[in-house]
């Protein structure tokens, strides 16, 4: 098993990664909680709720909430009706609130967690490849129409208990969602990690060391930086490489139309060209192309308007005054947040888009 620790303002944590662990959650937490609400979706629930309950002692209460698989849950009623639950369940400031899924559970739960009398102790136990990147950080949130993320928190949780045996479950679609966030942390930490992951091919074929060493590559990345940064004053921002128009484009197309990650794929090949115009730098944009297309991520997303992206964009939690500002790569492994001009947006967007259907 791996461990490592974060240290937050507040606090710090452990991020466990090993199998099985989701059968002895208890060893993981420094407290004893008398009461537990476990939030999770409809498809985790059949595969692992029980292994997680069954880890408690029968003298704690165990709660459960089970919310429908996917993105749509992320949504303010959502949230309201976790809420009524800790009220109906009694919880207190002494409870403990488990979010057990993928990011949508975690942003969803810990921001139920951060939220119920003012904030109460929460723990992550992550159930997709795409988590290891949602897990880690203390980002928590809920999405507004308008906007993915817009109603949330950082709010640390106690610890993360990383179970990686519960990847083997995980279909194909989601194995290539959380790949886009292991390609993102290669992309703004190191060039050799990021060539490793394309050069390797097909997501589906990799060798579980493989995809071991990949993961946790992305974990140390994701943890250096927020550690450094949690509440995004500086270089955390670096982690939002790809969401400026990734997150667009979820919330245009309508969430969970495409994945968060697939989403994501499409802001790092855009991320890249405008890279390419500001810094006049060559980048490897036609073989992460190339990648993505044998890994079946959808490329050809169409019908979508590109005033009501560049609106959504400008609704970013980075913006300034109605500017965009993207996360940009002067090279691999050195990215950098750039303003980017209306004007050159429109050009670079309206040919981005062209040339990702047609080529
Ligand atoms: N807080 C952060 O720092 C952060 C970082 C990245 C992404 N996110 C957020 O995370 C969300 C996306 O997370 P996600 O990709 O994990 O999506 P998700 O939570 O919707 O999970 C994807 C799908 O896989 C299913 N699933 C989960 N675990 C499974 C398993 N082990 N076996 C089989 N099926 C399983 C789920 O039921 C769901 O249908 C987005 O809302 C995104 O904004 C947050
Ligand atoms: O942890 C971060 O910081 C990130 O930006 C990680 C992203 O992968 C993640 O999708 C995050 O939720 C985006 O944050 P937001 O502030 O743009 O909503
Ligand atoms: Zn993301």
């Amino acid at each position: 098993m791996d461990s490592i620790t974060i240290h937050t303002s507040t606090n710090q944590y452990q991020v466990h990664i090993g199998q099985k662990i989701r059968h002895k959650v208890p060893v993981f937490l420094s407290k004893h909680y008398p009461s537990i609400l476990i939030i999770t979706d409809s498809v985790v629930a059949d595969l692992y709720l029980e292994d997680v309950k069954r880890s408690f002692s029968s003298e704690q209460q165990i709660f459960t909430a089970i919310v429908p698989a996917g993105e749509a849950s992320k949504n303010k009623d959502c949230f309201f009706d976790l809420i009524t639950k800790c009220i109906d369940s009694s919880l207190d400031r002494h409870s403990l609130i488990i979010a057990l899924g993928g990011g949508v559970v975690g942003d969803l739960a810990g921001f139920v967690a951060a939220s119920y009398m003012r904030g109460i102790d929460y723990v992550q136990i992550p159930t997709t490849l795409l988590a290891h990147d949602s897990s880690v950080g203390g980002k928590v949130a809920i999405n507004h129409p308008q906007g993915k993320n817009l109603i949330g928190s950082f709010y640390p949780p106690q610890a993360v208990v990383y179970d990686v045996e519960t990847l083997y479950t995980l279909p194909e679609q989601e194995i290539r969602s959380g790949y886009a966030e292991i390609i993102k942390h290669g992309l703004i930490s190191d060039e050799v990690y990021f060539e490793d992951i394309i050069q390797n091919g097909s997501i589906n074929k990799l060798s579980n060391s493989i995809l071991m060493d990949h993961l946790l590559k992305g974990i140390a990345v994701k943890a250096e930086i927020v550690e450094k940064d949690e509440k995004e004053s500086g270089q955390r921002q670096y982690l939002n490489l790809g969401h400026t128009l990734g997150h667009a484009i979820e919330a245009e197309l309508g969430y969970g139309a495409i994945t968060h990650g697939e989403a994501v794929a499409i802001g790092l090949l855009f991320a890249m060209k405008v890279s390419e115009t500001v810094y006049s730098e060559d980048f490897p944009y036609q073989r992460l192309k190339n990648w993505m297309k044998k890994n079946n991520y959808p490329l050809t997303v169409t019908g979508l308007d590109e005033q009501a992206l560049i609106g959504r964009m400008k609704k970013d939690k980075k913006s300034k005054n109605q500017k965009v500002q993207m996360v940009l790569l002067k090279s691999i492994g050195k990215p950098c947040v750039h303003e980017v001009d209306d004007r050159l947006l429109m050009e670079l967007l309206h040919k981005f888009l062209r040339e990702l259907v047609n080529h």
